[in-house]
């Protein structure tokens, strides 16, 4: 059978299952038994789909016949299968132990991976211990990391993700580490507010070391350098000078080793990696390693890239979907959009420490998988991936959920842990703050699933004019995963879980989830919208002799030239 007809295949298997509603699904305790899956204490819970063992096995067909397997180990063994940018896709190399061997244009990259690693160990004992300084003899106490999309998303969310857990606050003292993404100069401002310059190390994280904001927000970094050190009246008198204060003050995570020594960072303050890691998986590189080993400590991240390490020996042994979480989080994901139709998805955290998690998800997945082509370029006849949303819980459900339980249906993602970073325990109080969060963590999935009826309705004499109002269809597919806590262990296994979900659906869809396009288009029209403001510098009445503006942006320009 095709591809194609797998689907059809699918689909038809769909239609007979939607006649059975998702609460007489779980009513089943045969099938729930089979839709739950644990591996390394991590829970998939997967019976809150509309799916049964049956789905799984003719999701196992399609996986086989779309190469899912063999995408895998092309991706583990190093071919380029981003084709369209002639590179490999070895993020996995840069969790890989000491030891392994993972070869690709002739070189074992995992050697070159761990002298940066042991780089990164040395260079951020060196920060930590006050061994290195800044200019004026004080302690580097405070980082500021420049960078956007995945040189800045995936390093917020592990970030976010640690600072609470008691090890990370102890290790942390009175660090600071804060993140300068958008060009927005309030970005800038909010960044090195209150920071005191003789104790700022800058980082620039930029893979390509050319991307117009990173690049901006880093001269605008150095001239800050420059300038409150002139007000503590230390004057850099020449160019020489300078350099010395950039070397002292600012290092690098980057790819473009040419550029970086343009801007005047010294060699030994520059951490390379590799075109074989994709922006938005380049936290595992010096990119993220570098700024969250200096707050937390080498020992400490290290445990992040074994976490990860962990989930990549899984998905790199499955043989088979069953069992294995990046390949069932895949194929169900595939199910709710290719066969199911639906085009959204809410990935929920019941964990303040992962409100970065979502925004990293939305780069990751709709940056890899938002295509509209095949791998040999043709048009595709269905879409690839869907809207990925979300807010940690319960905040979200006293927000958007209104639309879950009573709009569009909207497959759910619920992340949660079994204990607490921060346990709170208040006596009188019937449950702790831990089991008052997880309460809704276990009952949504539920709402979700079985709804309320109308019987339900009539029974609790609810008023036959708002019984309809008050009425909820269920049938809304959910998935859940739960951990036991929330630490650099298994934060580095959610991460990679969510990763490998990504490529294995980019499989399934046969598209190159590691290239994006997309993104240029837009940058190439900003150079003239630039060149249109270089050249009003002092006006306030544009010119648009020589533009190929539309008439409706010429008629915005002018209304921000008359007032800028
Ligand atoms: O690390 P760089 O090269 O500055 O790129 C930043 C980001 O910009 C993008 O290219 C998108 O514009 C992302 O893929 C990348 O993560």
């Amino acid at each position: 059978m095709s591809r194609k007809e797998l689907w059809a295949n699918l689909q038809k298997h769909d239609a007979e299952l939607s006649k059975t509603h998702l609460r007489d699904l779980l009513a089943d305790k045969e099938r729930n038994k089979h839709l739950i899956f644990e591996h390394d204490n991590i829970v998939l819970d997967l019976t809150h789909e509309k799916i049964t063992d049956q789905t799984l096995n003719l999701l196992e067909e399609v996986a086989v016949k779309s190469g899912v397997y063999e995408g895998v180990k092309k991706m583990f063994s190093g071919e380029k299968i981003n084709t369209t940018e002639g590179r490999a896709v070895l993020h996995v190399a840069l969790r890989a132990q000491k030891g392994e061997k993972i070869v690709t244009d002739g070189k074992n990259v995992v050697e070159e991976v761990h002298e940066t690693l042991h780089r990164i160990e040395n260079f951020s004992n060196q920060i930590r211990s006050g061994h290195l300084k800044g200019k004026t003899g004080r302690t580097l106490k405070n980082v500021v990391v420049i960078g956007i999309g995945g040189s800045y998303l995936s390093i917020e969310f592990v970030y976010e993700a640690l600072r609470s857990h008691p090890e990370a606050v102890a290790r942390a003292q009175d660090r600071k580490l804060r993140f300068l993404a958008n060009v927005d100069p309030i970005d800038f401002s909010r960044a090195t507010e209150g920071l005191c310059v003789e104790e700022t190390l800058f980082i620039i994280n930029s893979k390509t070391f050319t991307t117009a904001e990173t690049m901006l927000n880093a001269r605008t970094c150095r001239n800050w350098l420059i300038e409150q050190y002139k007000l503590k009246g230390v004057v850099c008198k020449n160019e020489d000078e300078i350099k010395d204060l950039v070397n002292h003050h600012m290092c690098a995570a980057s790819t473009n080793l040419t550029d970086t020594s343009k801007f005047g960072i010294s060699a030994e303050k520059v951490f390379g990696f590799w075109d074989w890691v994709g922006g938005r998986y380049s936290v595992w590189s010096a990119v993220g390693i570098l700024p969250l080993s200096i707050q937390f400590g080498y020992d400490y991240m290290d445990r992040f890239l074994k976490g990860a390490h962990n989930i990549d020996t899984h998905l790199a042994k499955a043989t088979s979907i069953k069992g294995n979480l990046p390949l069932l989080l895949a194929l169900v994901g595939f199910y709710n959009t290719s066969i199911k139709n639906l085009n959204a998805r809410a990935i929920l955290p019941y964990c303040q420490a992962l409100c970065k998690f979502v925004p990293h998800v939305q780069q990751l997945d709709m940056e890899s998988n938002g295509k509209r082509v095949n791998l040999a370029g043709q048009t595709l006849d269905y879409e690839c991936t869907v809207v990925n949303f979300g807010e940690p819980g319960t905040n979200g459900q006293h927000s958007f959920y209104q639309l879950l339980h009573q709009g569009r249906i909207v497959p759910c993602e619920f992340i949660g842990f079994c204990r607490s970073q921060r346990p709170v325990v208040l006596a009188g109080e019937p449950v702790t703050s831990h089991e008052e969060l997880m309460s809704n963590f276990f009952s949504q999935p539920d709402a979700l699933a079985c709804g309320k009826t109308i019987e339900e309705l009539k029974a609790e004499k609810v008023p036959e004019n708002l019984q309809n109002h008050k009425y909820f269809p269920g049938d809304r597919p959910s998935l859940s995963l739960l951990f036991t806590e929330l630490n650099p262990y298994t934060a580095g296994q959610l991460l990679a879980l969510y990763e490998h979900r990504t490529a294995i659906e980019g499989f399934l869809w046969d598209i190159n989830s590691f290239d994006q396009w997309g993104v240029e288009l837009g940058k190439v029209l900003a150079k003239q919208v630039r060149t249109f403001f270089q050249n009003h510098q002092d006006k306030s009445t544009a010119d648009f002799s020589g533009t190929k503006f539309n008439s409706a942006t010429e008629a915005l320009l002018s209304k921000f030239v008359q007032h800028k």
